[in-house]
């Protein structure tokens, strides 16, 4: 029997241009899948991408089947299992930000058929890894699943989509700082499993991308390939790792809370940006680099406070001291931080 879990699966083809959309079709009928294509997509990116997408697919031949979602809940993924389990869906396609993206690999992965990451918005790193996440119940981090066969990723799309998600792409990979210093804190202290190339490759992301910020501007397509080239890059990272821990410390566990605890919460990439700054404080001190997270955050855009974020102070005091809960993952947070500890942390660093 093999053991799949310390194989590194990665993505065959990416395809990352101004207009390659209009290669989807091409780049799948090179990985030689058998079947139809099931596009999974959502109401905005349907316009802006799926409907194309489809076209494209029937125009090469193939007779593409269509599900629309209107959240990423295991209804959604149940209504996506149902229509791909057919014998004439051969493979599936989602078209969208992360929400379709995740439904689509959940989908796939249940029933055993490959999945191809059509990303309308560079929001997140999750267009590209083998993690999925359906925000249900109180799970709210990732789970492994297959990565994407191929990842078709259009820049004249992504530099079209609103500006905060391309900021929150960047958010995410920014968060890699501080995901690595907990990733290394846990080998040191609790032994966890460390692996060199997953961490440098991830730092260096998060470098190159802060090195390039100047050229990250609202509609300027440069500003997508940037993004994106860096998303697909933490995406091997954590292939590599076989674990999200080279992109997810403790500033993704207070994101996750945040999203079980805010009453309105903001973006993924949004949310773990801030709270690296946070984390980054605890890791070095107040003199540490933590002002050079807030500075390469506002650089591009990004919020650096709880209310840029629109949440609450007290929310975000509670959410640091319980994201420690959130998953047996052993970060700066430790076994918990007391609440002087907490509002201490969210005030010398200016996020309340
Ligand atoms: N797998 C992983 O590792 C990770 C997964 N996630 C998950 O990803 C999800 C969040 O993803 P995110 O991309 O931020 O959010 P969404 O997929 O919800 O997209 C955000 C909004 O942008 C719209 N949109 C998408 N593309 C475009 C476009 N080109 N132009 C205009 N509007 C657009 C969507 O429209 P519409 O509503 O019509 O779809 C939606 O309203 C969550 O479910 C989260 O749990 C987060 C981080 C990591
Ligand atoms: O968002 C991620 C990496 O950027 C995935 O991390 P989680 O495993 O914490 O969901
Ligand atoms: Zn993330």
């Amino acid at each position: 029997m093999f053991d799949k879990s310390t194989w590194i699966r990665l993505p065959r083809n990416v395809v990352v241009g101004h207009g390659v959309l209009d290669d989807a079709a091409a780049a799948v009928e090179e990985l030689r899948l058998h079947g139809d294509p099931l596009v999974v997509t959502s109401p905005t990116p349907a316009e802006v991408a799926g409907d194309r997408v489809v076209e494209g697919f029937s125009d090469a031949g193939f007779d593409p089947r269509v599900v629309r979602i209107e959240e990423a809940t295991f209804a959604a993924v149940e209504a996506v299992i149902d229509v791909a389990a057919s014998d004439d869906v051969g493979y599936l396609v989602g078209v969208g930000g992360g929400k379709v993206i995740d439904v689509a690999k959940m989908a796939g992965e249940d029933v055993g058929k490959g999945f191809v990451s059509v990303p309308t918005a560079a929001s997140h790193d999750g267009i590209v890894s083998g993690r999925a996440s359906i925000p249900e119940g109180d799970t709210r981090h990732s789970v492994a699943a297959e990565p994407p066969l191929a990842v078709v990723a259009d820049t004249e799309i992504l530099a079209d989509a609103p500006w905060e998600l391309t900021t929150a792409g960047c958010a995410d990979i920014i968060s890699n700082f501080t995901a690595v210093r907990d990733w290394e804190l846990a080998h040191r202290l609790k032994n966890v499993e460390y692996h060199e190339y997953a961490g440098a490759l991830s730092r260096m992301t998060a470098e190159m991308l802060v090195e390039n910020a100047d050229s990250i501007r609202p509609e300027l397509e440069e500003s997508a390939w940037i993004v994106t080239k860096a998303l697909v890059s933490s995406g091997v990272a954590m292939s590599i790792a076989g674990s999200s821990r080279p992109a997810s410390g403790a500033e993704h566990l207070i994101s996750h809370q945040l999203d079980r605890i805010a009453p309105d919460p903001a973006l993924h990439g949004h949310q773990v940006g801030v709270a690296s700054i946070m984390t980054e404080y605890l890791h070095s001190g107040p003199k540490g680099q933590w002002q050079d997270i807030r500075d390469a955050l506002a650089s591009i855009d990004a919020p650096t406070t709880a209310d840029e974020l629109g949440i609450g102070d007290e929310v975000i005091i509670e959410a640091l001291t319980t994201a420690h809960e959130i998953r047996d993952r052993y970060t700066i947070l430790g076994d918990g931080m007391s609440e002087a500890a907490a509002r201490e942390a969210a005030n010398v660093t200016g996020v309340i």
